[in-house]
């Protein structure tokens, strides 16, 4: 018995005149994933922006947005609200909210999907099954340490589609940069808490402390000795306007 229904039952699969068995209609649940800085935010906006574009109703969900607002904020410059969404949050609830107002929502965009609990993920999963939701989400895999985030690690197991996010991202040497240094103070940290949202290679004005953490894209060879390159003796004191 499914845990949602939709009341308005718009998207229910029909069987086609002439066929003996009904196309089961589906959301699908995708994962883009990649470094810090490798474009996710920009890709979710364009994505919400095509998917809008054709007239279907979407909700944008954040979690730990870099800006500290509820927002989806790229680097590129383009920003958009977005409904901030903490681990208690019921992602079916969200939906089912909506129907309540008697919105509709043909998709999801989840940001920095790393930090939803593994039981968001299953709920994300829910909702494009049964209710043919399409959740697009966006995050990294990997956290400081180069172990799985729990939500990125439930993506894994059960999106439909894994794709890594074209764009490289170059560690100082010019290799593609899979690894997301922590950085405190010029040394490459092996130990903290997982959840530290802070920017890369720029120190946030208003960070907690300590003030001094940024990230920086690594490859593998220079995470594991913990070379941030040539640069950095100026880089760890830089602060960009
Ligand atoms: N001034 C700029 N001109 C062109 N591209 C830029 C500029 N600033 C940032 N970018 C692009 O934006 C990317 C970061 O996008 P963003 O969506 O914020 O990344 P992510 O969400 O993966 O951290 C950079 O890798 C770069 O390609
Ligand atoms: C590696 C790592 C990252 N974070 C935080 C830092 C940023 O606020 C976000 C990632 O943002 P982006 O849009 O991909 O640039 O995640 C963290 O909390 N813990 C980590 O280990």
């Amino acid at each position: 018995m499914p845990l949602l229904s939709d009341p308005t039952d718009a998207l229910s699969s029909v069987p086609a005149a002439g066929s003996r068995r009904a196309t089961p209609v589906v959301g699908h649940l995708r994962f883009y994933y990649g470094p810090m800085d490798c474009g996710k935010s920009t890709l979710a906006l364009q994505v919400d922006h095509n998917q809008a574009r054709q007239g279907r109703k979407g909700l944008l969900l954040v979690h730990h947005d870099r800006s500290g607002k509820p927002q989806i904020s790229s680097r590129i410059g383009i920003t958009r609200q977005a409904l901030e969404v903490h681990g208690e949050v019921d992602l079916r609830d969200l939906v089912r909210a909506r129907w309540a107002e008697g919105t509709r929502v043909d998709y999801l965009i989840v940001d920095e999907a790393q930090f939803l609990t593994p039981a968001q993920v299953d709920q994300l999963a829910e909702l494009a099954d049964d209710v043919q939701v399409d959740v697009y989400c966006f995050g990294i895999a990997t956290d400081f340490r180069s172990r799985m985030f729990p939500g990125s690690r439930r993506l894994f197991e059960l999106a439909d589609d894994l794709e890594p996010v074209q764009v490289d991202v170059l560690c100082w040497c010019g290799l593609p940069a899979r690894f997301n240094a922590r950085v405190a103070d010029g040394v490459v940290m092996r130990a903290g808490d997982t959840v530290l949202v802070a920017d890369t290679d720029r120190e946030l004005p208003d960070s907690a402390p300590p003030a001094t953490v940024r990230y920086q894209v690594l490859c593998r060879r220079h995470f594991r000795v913990g070379d941030l390159g040539p640069a950095v003796a100026g880089r760890g004191q830089l602060s960009f306007a």
